[in-house]
């Protein structure tokens, strides 16, 4: 019997890589269907971030899988359901990436209120604009949370420490736990109506795309921002370009988009937009963490062991 072969479709930290040098290791392009399923043909294992999306398609042309190990949070790109049923185990790295999430969502929040692009575009133009560029202090001001999970939690205590008033939207977590991250619990409503900032940490499911659509953005203030560093389709895009437009919201700070790369999106039209290009998870320690999880993930698997962060459960094989 050879070396069990490994399919790396996206790129990953050479920490997580070196944990993989007695497998048969291949990399492939996973955005490329055709060449995923190439990849998969023979493959007991694939390793994968956002961008390659495992679907019934890609499980039907691997028929040795035995693991999809996500290296980070978000499985909104594999067919749970189908991956269980053909036998493969599915498994991510549920806390390895969130402080990294929670301290962009941070950041985007401050660069959006004191307008931190545009100013260093005008200044690099050639323009010495103060007036153009006065903020607004977060102290005081209200942040709702979306989502009071683990970033929603890392971020609520963060911005507690601006002395910002946080109220949050999760209609799973009991009230001891919000009060426990310095937050009330309140209705999507009343949280769009009262928040300055409005910040999304949920996953991308069937329940949450759109969740944020024309009807919420009506009740929001004109001085409120939005920041979504957790999926695209969440927050309805062609609502929040209609919000901007007729400056019913005052800005978005978006790390994710419906359809990426989003190099294309008109949101990047508006200057009181900020955008960056999917970077929650991109920091040195959370790519360790992710990809040595996932890994640990990928030879727990393939040698019958129980898998940490599994989250389906399959007969052995
Ligand atoms: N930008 C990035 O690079 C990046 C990195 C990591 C995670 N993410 C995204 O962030 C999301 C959140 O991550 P997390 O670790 O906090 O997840 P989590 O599972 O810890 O928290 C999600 C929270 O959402 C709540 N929720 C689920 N459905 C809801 C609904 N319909 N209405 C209101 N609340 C609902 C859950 O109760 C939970 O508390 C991930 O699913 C992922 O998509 C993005
Ligand atoms: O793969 C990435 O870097 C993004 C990961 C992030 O969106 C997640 O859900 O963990």
């Amino acid at each position: 019997m050879g070396k069990p072969k490994v399919v790396v479709a996206d790129p990953l930290a050479e920490s997580a890589l070196a944990g993989l040098g007695d497998y048969d290791v291949r990399h492939c392009a996973g955005k490329d269907p055709e060449a995923l399923h190439a990849a998969l043909r023979d493959a007991d294992a694939l390793l994968i971030r956002s961008g390659t999306r495992v679907d019934r398609e890609a499980l039907a042309a691997a028929p040795e899988l035995r693991i999809v190990a996500r290296a980070g949070v978000g499985l909104d790109n594999v067919d749970v359901a189908a991956a269980t049923e053909a036998g493969v185990i599915v498994a991510n790295a549920p806390l390895s990436n969130v402080l990294s999430v929670a301290e962009l969502t941070v950041g985007l929040v401050i660069a959006s209120v004191r307008h931190i692009v545009p100013a260093n575009t005008a200044l690099r133009n050639g323009r010495w604009e103060r007036a153009a560029f006065t903020g607004t202090e977060l102290a005081g001001s209200t942040v709702g949370i979306v989502g009071l999970g683990h970033v929603g939690t890392l971020v609520a205590e963060r911005l507690a420490a601006f002395d910002m008033r946080i109220v949050a939207y999760d209609p799973y977590v009991p009230q001891a736990r919000a009060a426990a991250a310095g937050a009330q619990l309140v209705g999507l409503d009343e949280l769009m109506a009262r928040s300055e900032f409005v910040t999304v940490h949920l996953p991308r499911t069937p329940e949450t795309l759109g969740l944020i659509g024309e009807r919420e953005l009506r009740l929001a203030r004109p001085t409120m921002r939005l920041i979504n560093t957790a999926r695209g389709g969440i927050v309805d895009e062609s609502a929040l370009e209609t919000a901007l437009k007729e400056q019913r919201i005052a800005g978005a700070a978006l790390d994710v988009f419906e359809v990426e790369p989003a190099v294309d999106s008109p949101l990047l039209a508006y200057d009181t937009v900020v955008a960056t290009p999917h970077l929650g998870a991109s920091t040195a320690q959370a790519q360790d963490r992710a990809g040595l999880e996932a890994v640990a993930a990928v030879r727990a698997a393939l040698s019958g062991e129980p898998v940490a962060g599994a989250v389906n459960r399959v007969p052995a094989r």
